[in-house]
């Protein structure tokens, strides 16, 4: 049994369809004060992405004395190093779009793993996505009909259904953009005995 320091329905579901077994608490992180204190410290997404899935794990490993606790964490860079965060509404996520429209970017999907308060374990998947052009009206009509569901995603999408029509490529994991990098996880919970090899 691994504790899913996460609120995130996707990673309940990827989990749970891999058969692994856990719990999930919320790590009750203020992830946009973290947010901005760690880019203020000069981190880039990758360093962003694991840096708060540690924080994630460590709020929750304080709670739960010998348990394997996992943390995850998203984010996603342009080819000039920017970030994107999560849409603020749907005029936001128009713009990200518009952005993101005809050109790479990168997803980074952070897993680090504690125990006892000390990080034993960690992963970040980059995966390259490259977005097709897309009109203002493809963008409307997309967020016509996946505003509701794509909101709580980075980036405006969900892979896994009508996101799937914004990209040309994808190069990596499917697993790391639904939320965590899966493989290289239940590599090591192998080598822990929670599952078996
Ligand atoms: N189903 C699905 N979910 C996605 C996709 N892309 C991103 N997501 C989800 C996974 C995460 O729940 C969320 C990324 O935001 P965060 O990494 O901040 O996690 P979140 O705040 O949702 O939960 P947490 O911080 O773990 O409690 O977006 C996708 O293509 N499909």
């Amino acid at each position: 049994m691994i504790v899913l320091a996460s609120q995130s329905a996707s990673r309940r579901a990827l989990l749970q369809a891999a058969q692994v077994p856990f719990e999930a608490l919320s790590p009750g992180v203020d992830e946009e004060a973290a947010k901005g204190a760690l880019r203020a410290d000069g981190l880039d997404a990758r360093a962003l992405a694991d840096a708060l899935a540690e924080l994630k794990a460590l709020r929750v490993s304080r709670r739960v004395a010998g348990a394997l606790v996992l943390g995850c964490d998203q984010t996603l860079s342009l080819g000039d190093g920017s970030m994107i965060d999560k849409a603020v509404d749907r005029a936001d996520a128009e713009r990200i779009l518009k952005l993101l429209s005809g050109q790479v970017h990168h997803l980074h999907s952070a897993a680090v793993i504690v125990l006892n308060g000390e990080p034993i374990w960690r992963h970040v998947e980059r995966v390259r996505m490259t977005v097709r052009p897309l009109s203002d009206e493809f963008i409307a009509s997309y967020l016509d009909r996946e505003w509701d569901e794509c909101r709580w995603c980075v980036g405006c999408y969900r892979i896994e259904g009508p996101g799937a029509q914004l990209f040309s490529r994808i190069e990596g994991s499917q697993f790391a953009i639904q939320g965590l990098p899966l493989l290289p996880l239940l590599d090591f919970l192998r080598t822990r005995g929670v599952l078996p090899s």
